[in-house]
């Protein structure tokens, strides 16, 4: 049922309104990928962040798509947020290697889900309207701000030099590079600010993308993006964009997220998405969480149908977040279909 070249053939909003349906009207995405990848043992201490691990421990990466698979996730997100051309080539690695890195974080999760498929009795089902679940790899296209490796993603500031130009510059090669490496969809996530979105919305036209991309933004005031651009403007510039099938936030602390998601209903009819961080403080500088300053998987998971009833149907956690979660997350939703009672 999920055709990735559906853009070619049909309505792309209506194909991913088709998959929330045949999940049951919502779908649960992963969780942390790098801090999960931490959890497993690697050490992101490195520009590169988790795209290390592409260079390093790729087996970590697939078991940690694996563990989200078995929890529960219908959409696992490949670990390309922070690996770049740029990034590569500066690490010495040629464009060829570069671009075969970019191929390889989709290559994994394929792998990943391939394996689930198959140790599963009922198997998945990505190609017929069946009650199998179908499984989506979202390649994961992280900001500008995540490539300076200094927390600018939770700044949004990138200066007064930057242009659109640049931005799209910066992007356009690693989009047609994931675009064209076997994914279901393109996940630009942590979007801070107004810039990047139009970026981003220009390149899937100009570049004349073929795979449907979700935008996601983050937050620190639970009003606007955290670069203080409206999220109004940026949400109405992603739903302008015919080849975006989802919208919503990210890596935001939960407590933030139902103000958020009743703030793009007002712009926005595509479906809405929401995986937010723990609620933990990032320190860029020691690359490292602040602990106990977010919440429990108890509270995180209790969220669920607050935010199902302002308004989104995709849900799952950012950084900090663990399979745990979303195995949580996974149950509060099945319950919720088995009771149409309560179903929203
Ligand atoms: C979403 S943040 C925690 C990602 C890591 C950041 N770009 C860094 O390199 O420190
Ligand atoms: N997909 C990325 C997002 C970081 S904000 C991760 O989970 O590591
Ligand atoms: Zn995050």
């Amino acid at each position: 049922m999920w055709d990735a070249m559906g853009l070619g053939s049909g309505d792309p909003l209506v194909q991913m309104r088709d998959f929330l349906r045949q999940a049951g009207g919502c779908a649960v995405i992963d969780g942390g990928l790098a801090t999960e990848l931490e959890a497993n043992g690697a050490d992101l201490n490195d520009p590169l962040w988790s795209a290390k691990c592409l260079i390093s421990s790729p087996h970590l990466i697939r078991k940690v798509h694996l563990d989200y698979l078995e929890a529960g996730a219908h959409i696992i997100i490949t670990s390309s947020y922070q690996a770049t051309l740029q990034g590569f080539k500066s690490r010495g690695f040629s464009t060829e290697e570069s671009e075969a890195l970019l191929r390889k974080s989709v290559g994994i999760a394929c792998e990943a889900r391939d394996i689930y498929c198959k140790g599963r009795s009922e198997g998945c089902d990505n190609h017929s309207d069946s009650k199998k679940p179908t499984i989506l790899v979202a390649a994961s296209i992280g900001s500008y701000g995540a490539y300076l490796a200094d927390g600018s993603e939770y700044s949004g500031d990138y200066g007064k030099e930057m242009t659109l130009g640049k931005l799209k510059d910066f992007h356009r090669r690693r989009l047609e590079v994931l675009a064209e490496a076997g994914c279901d969809l393109i996940a630009f996530e942590t979007i801070p600010n107004k810039l990047e979105a139009q970026a981003y919305a220009e390149l899937l036209e100009e570049e004349n993308i073929k795979i449907p991309a979700w935008f996601s933004f983050n937050s620190k005031d639970g009003v606007n993006v955290v670069s203080g651009d409206s999220l109004i403007e940026c949400a109405t510039i992603a739903d302008s964009c015919k080849k975006v099938v989802a919208i919503g936030i990210n890596c935001t602390p939960p407590r933030f997220i139902q103000g958020l998601i009743l703030s793009t209903k007002k712009v926005t009819k595509k479906p809405i998405l929401i995986y937010p961080n723990s609620g933990e403080r990032y320190d860029p500088d020691k690359k490292e969480w602040v602990a106990s300053t977010g919440v429990t998987d108890e509270d995180f998971v209790s969220y669920v149908k607050v935010w199902r009833e302002a308004g989104a149907s995709l849900f799952g956690g950012c950084c900090r977040t663990t399979p745990n979660t979303i195995r949580g997350i996974s149950r509060v939703l099945e319950k919720e279909y088995e009771d149409p009672k309560s179903s929203v």
